[in-house]
């Protein structure tokens, strides 16, 4: 068999998987130095479009596994960008099958972290090393730089770390990547990078909201509300696309483009995913799972048409100092985005110590300030906060988000209020200022929770005033006795 191309030439790197994500990736790494890429996609048409749309990639096409295998030259490197699942099963199969040890396969995907491992276990037993790395940026960001969450062996990164450096991100003059921890370690990341976009998405589509209903603002002058606060401590990537979103203008009615967008959000899984581990983990991710429950709440048309006459509040909305209002809206914001990022960052600690990863929070924040979704200006504090005390237990105590927590709170508060009021949802303001007082309570009402445990499960609770394990006799003469703890 030839271990060239029919031209001869050799690849250093390979795609395989030519939509939106690899397509873009694979042209990202032709245009730096040094590279040739071949290039396989399941439909061979993807592959020749990509050819002769881009002739100044030199890409190497190839039409079978075995001619992807032959392009390459050893070690053999090919970066998956298919569809999570099966899709990806199927690719990593294909190329096993066509590729030797020593030879290395990363999956770029969207995979599930536990997959991941799976992955990386199966396919190290051949002797070939699997990387899962998370890759966020979308398009443009596949294109121009990306941001890059590799897990895998430490072997591994030593040829990859130089590659993925070359197509990254550069945030600050440091490119976007950095070897997060093994196995699945890059895609357990990743996947709470997406918790967090989702987070943060839902908390600006409720700002919108209640700007709109609140002021009668029109889309596009909330739109320049967005540019304005994109000048500000919420300067991010996702508030300067909403600016752009709101600003669009539908070409076949005139409309605003978002009045004419079906109020129905879609999901692919990645948050519910965060907010599934989270909960084997036993870490509360609220603002995250209250994102996840509004897009599954706005895509259930039949309850909501049956819903749509239930009784609402009395009142209105009524905003008298609209400047006023939009900037508790914004200090709202702000402060709900941070427990988005503190719960986020929680999740990682939690991942990291019951998986054995060594993921360094500092640099998850340094990686994530540049080229992907979630990209905004105070990822420098979180990893300041985790330089200042690495062993910090809550990002949200950390000095600098205390003092914004001590500056937004009030306005916080007067905006769930308002919201709750007249009756216009804000799940993920209204839970993050939950998780924010309950963090912060001096007690709270689960002494009452574990005394009703006790009463029906003769579940035990402890005491305050001394050690041990009790329980009373509920059904007998209802006096307490030392009992074994049963959690
Ligand atoms: N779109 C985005 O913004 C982002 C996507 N991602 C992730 O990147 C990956 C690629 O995303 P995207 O570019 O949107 O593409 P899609 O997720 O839409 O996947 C389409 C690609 O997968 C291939 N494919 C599907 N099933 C198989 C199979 N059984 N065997 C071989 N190939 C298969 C398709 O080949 P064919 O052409 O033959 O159908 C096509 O190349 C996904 O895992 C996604 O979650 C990550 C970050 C951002
Ligand atoms: O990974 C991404 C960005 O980081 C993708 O854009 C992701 O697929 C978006 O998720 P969803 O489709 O569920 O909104």
């Amino acid at each position: 068999m030839s271990r060239v191309s029919a031209s001869g030439a050799q690849a250093n790197i390979g795609v395989v998987g030519l939509a939106v994500m690899g397509s873009n990736l694979a042209r990202n790494l032709a245009s730096r130095g040094g590279n040739t890429v071949a290039i396989f996609n399941r439909s061979y048409e993807k592959t020749e479009t990509l050819v002769d749309e881009h002739p100044e990639a030199g890409f190497l096409p190839a039409k079978t596994y075995e001619e992807f295998a032959a392009t390459l030259s050893k070690p053999r490197t090919a970066i998956i960008m298919v569809k999570a699942g099966a899709g990806t099963d199927a690719v990593i199969d294909e190329l096993v099958r066509v590729f030797e040890p020593g030879d290395i396969i990363v999956d770029g995907g969207n995979a599930l972290f536990t997959d991941t491992i799976r992955r990386e276990k199966a396919v190290r037993e051949t002797g070939i090393n699997f990387v899962g790395a998370g890759i966020s940026g979308g398009e443009e960001g596949a294109l121009n730089g990306p941001s890059i969450m590799p897990g895998g062996s430490d072997e591994s990164w030593v040829t990859l770390g130089p590659i993925l450096k070359s197509i990254a991100a550069v945030a600050e003059g440091e490119p976007c990547v950095t070897h997060v921890g093994h196995d699945g370690a890059g895609h357990f990341v990743k996947m709470i990078h997406n918790g967090i976009e989702y987070a943060d998405m839902q908390l600006i589509a409720e700002a919108y909201d209640l700007i709109r209903k609140g002021t009668g603002k029109t889309p596009a002058e909330i739109a320049d509300i967005f540019a304005e606060w994109n000048r500000g401590e919420l300067e991010s990537y996702l508030i300067e696309i909403t600016a752009e979103v709101l600003r669009q203008v539908d070409a076949s009615t005139g409309a605003p483009l978002v009045d004419v967008i079906l109020d129905q959000a879609g999901a692919k899984g990645t948050g519910a995913w965060t907010v599934q581990t989270a909960l084997d983990l036993g870490v509360p991710v609220s603002g995250i799972a209250e994102a996840v429950f509004a897009r599954s709440l706005s895509s259930k048309p039949a309850q909501r048409a049956a819903a749509a006459d239930l009784p609402g509040p009395d009142e209105t909305l009524d905003v008298s100092d609209p400047e006023a209002f939009v900037e508790d809206v914004r200090q709202a914001l702000y402060a709900s985005k941070i427990i988005a990022y503190s719960q986020g960052f929680d999740a990682i600690v939690a991942g990291a110590e019951q998986y054995g990863w060594d993921i360094k929070k500092g640099d998850i924040a340094a990686i994530w300030r540049g080229g992907c979704i979630i990209r905004a200006q105070f990822l420098n504090r979180i990893t300041e906060a985790y330089a200042a005390d690495p062993g910090l237990v809550a990002l949200v105590t950390a000095p600098y988000f205390a003092d914004a927590m001590a500056r937004t709170q009030q306005a916080w508060r007067r905006v769930v209020v308002a919201a709750a009021r007249a009756g216009i949802p804000s799940p993920a303001f209204s839970s993050s200022l939950a998780y924010y007082d309950g963090l912060r309570a001096d007690r709270l009402p689960a002494a009452l929770v574990q005394g009703q445990r006790d009463f029906f499960g003769a579940h035990t609770y402890k005491r305050i005033d001394r050690d041990g394990t009790f329980h009373t006799l509920w059904s007998g003469d209802r006096t307490e006795i030392e009992a074994v703890d049963t959690h």
